[in-house]
């Protein structure tokens, strides 16, 4: 039997705008993603990607057809319901949106703070050893402006990676890097996305890490 996808979506449309300013940016997509499988979503300036990643991390509302991730439906799925998929999901922007007023460990922290399970001492000891795992140990107490573009988008993977969540969303994560930046970070996350066995779905231009994806899809004019 196989397991069940982390994602699967079915007939999935999506428009903005209403009446004769609508405009369909989504047209029917169907796609599905395995535990564990690295998937590069590709395309075209303004073909839908990014609406597709934002539908999938559960922060805009299904309108047309059906999407499952983490087997929880949210296509008319409540507010409460969209954050508990959230707070499943790990996250990675362009821009690592790292808090500033707090140090690189603090900013791996806040993720487990979603759990409230865990003490003070464990949140700590875990944030460090995850960026320890990206290489970073010895800067667990830098604040992010003393950190190197390639250090922060690290530090965005550890915070990202920390809760040991079953899915990444990750949109253009190399974008600001430089080449040599750029590959050093997807390979510390391809390795602990393995490792963890964890899915990745990473929207990206950058023919220069396309060898990281199991299976590559292409997107144009909102059509996989
Ligand atoms: N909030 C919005 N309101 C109206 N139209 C939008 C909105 N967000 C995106 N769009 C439109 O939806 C289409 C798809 O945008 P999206 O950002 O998903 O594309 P993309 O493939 O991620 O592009 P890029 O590679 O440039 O980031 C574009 O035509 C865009 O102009």
């Amino acid at each position: 039997m196989n397991p069940t996808p982390v994602i699967a979506i079915q007939n999935l449309t999506y428009s903005f705008g209403k009446g004769v300013l609508q405009k369909t940016v989504l047209a029917d997509i169907n796609l599905e993603v395995n535990r564990g499988e690295i998937v590069i979503l590709m395309g075209p300036s303004g073909s839908g990607k990014t609406t597709l990643l934002t539908l999938i991390g559960a922060l805009r509302s299904v309108q047309t057809g059906s999407l499952k991730v983490l087997d929880h439906e949210l296509q008319g799925a409540s507010k409460l319901k969209r954050i508990q998929v959230r707070s499943q999901i790990g996250f990675i922007f362009q821009t690592h949106n790292l808090l500033r007023c707090l140090t690189a460990w603090e900013n791996v922290g806040m993720s487990l703070k979603l759990h409230q399970q865990i003490p003070p001492s464990e949140r700590r000891e875990r944030a460090i050893t995850m960026l320890q795992a990206v290489g970073l140990g010895s800067q667990a107490t830098d604040y992010p402006d003393h950190l190197s573009g390639g250090q922060k988008q690290r530090v965005a993977i550890a915070r990202a990676l920390v809760n040991h969540p079953p899915l990444i969303l990750a949109d253009e994560p190399t974008a600001a890097l430089d080449r040599k930046t750029g590959r050093d970070v997807v390979d510390i996350l391809q390795r602990l996305a393995k490792e963890q066995h964890c899915a990745i779905l990473l929207v990206t231009h950058d023919n220069r890490i396309l060898d990281i994806a199991d299976r590559i899809v292409q997107m144009e004019d909102g059509h996989l």
